[in-house]
């Protein structure tokens, strides 16, 4: 198909909720598991999920129609693009996505409001210790899904120029970033740091990992003026990934100068985010920042490369990614 006119674009931005809507039905019907163990005809997976027949078979043509499903002469099953997110052994499991989606409706309804006040409106109801670290699984889970695409596009474009050195990664989630890197690069070892109930998941799920060995841990507010990160300092490769949207100007200022103090001479800064300038993907962030932080907010790759050299770094160029991020670099001379 060549390239969209500008009403399919309109009417495909409109609709587009009539697509989430019906990938949502069926995911929380439990569809995708059924399929996903192989095909089944409309009657039996309609029983099994309980949608009426005639209803969900039409359902069942709509998500062939989207291209997560196909019809054999068996029944539906999951079509090739729909076997990459959806079933046991999908490369890209994309459950925890899905139900971490549905967390963030209740503050986009409160776009108008927000943009009248100036200031967030939507705030998260008290948690109990509970429902916090579910929260914060669900959260993580969601986020190691996505990055584990993107770690595999960062580091394709992004390579050492030495055998081995220091990797750091400040503010580093679900690790997917970090591991996917010291993967790569056997010679490499790691030190992460992260906030304390962050890096104690870490060491629960990851330890598994075949490069968790050579990576050391360590707690941290980034926020703080001083770090105490012995085991960062000398960094030879230092990565800010989706980190700095985080907080507003001043505080991210201040996180890239700790940040650049970590660096070993001649060592690299890699800021990877989603940039203002660079697409739909980052002026939609600025706004989910907008309606769920204090005042985080997506940055253009201008602000950056400032940030950068205000830091006392040589901007090095930037690299925008296949999923719409991208990664300022910059050096310590
Ligand atoms: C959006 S996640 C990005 C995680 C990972 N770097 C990635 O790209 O997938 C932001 C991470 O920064 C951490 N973070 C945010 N503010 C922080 C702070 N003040 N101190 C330490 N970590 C912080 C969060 O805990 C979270 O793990």
């Amino acid at each position: 198909m060549g390239e969209m006119t500008p009403y399919l674009k309109f009417k495909s931005l409109l609709t587009g909720y009539r697509q989430y809507r019906l990938l949502e039905a069926a995911f929380d019907a439990g569809v995708f598991d059924i399929v996903g163990a192989g095909s089944v005809t409309a009657e039996a997976l309609c029983g099994k999920v309980g949608w009426d027949v005639s209803f969900g078979s039409r359902a069942l043509g709509a998500l062939c129609v989207l291209g997560f499903l196909e019809e054999t002469p068996q029944g539906f099953r999951l079509s090739r693009h729909g076997a990459l997110f959806f079933g046991t052994g999908a490369p890209h499991p994309m459950a925890g996505t899905l139900v971490f989606e549905k967390r963030l409706f209740d503050a986009w309804e409160l776009l108008g409001e927000t943009l009248k006040t100036g200031e967030r409106v939507y705030s998260a109801t008290e948690k109990s210790e509970a429902e916090y670290k579910k929260d914060l699984a669900q959260y993580i889970e969601a986020m190691d899904e996505a990055a584990r695409i993107r770690a595999e596009e960062l580091w394709a474009l992004v390579m050492p120029e030495k055998e081995a050195g220091r990797f750091v990664e400040l503010g580093f989630g679900s690790g997917a970033y970090s591991l996917a890197f010291l993967d790569r690069h056997p010679g490499w070892s790691g030190s992460l740091a992260d906030l304390d109930d962050v890096v104690g998941f870490f060491a629960e799920k990851k330890a598994h990992h075949p490069a968790f060995g050579r990576i050391g841990l360590s707690c941290v507010n980034l926020l703080e003026e001083r770090w105490d990160l012995p085991g960062c300092e000398g960094a030879d490769l230092l990565l800010l990934s989706n980190l700095v949207h985080c907080q507003g100007d001043d505080e991210t200022l201040g996180i890239v100068r700790r940040a650049a103090a970590l660096l070993a001479g001649g060592g690299t800064l890699v800021v990877h985010d989603f940039y203002r300038d660079r697409g739909e993907a980052g002026g939609l962030y600025d706004l989910h920042m907008m309606l769920n932080t204090y005042n985080g907010k997506a940055y253009t790759t201008g602000e950056m490369r400032a940030m950068v050299e205000a830091a006392g770094l040589v901007f090095a160029g930037d690299l925008s990614l296949p999923s719409g991020s991208c990664a300022v670099l910059a050096r310590k001379m």
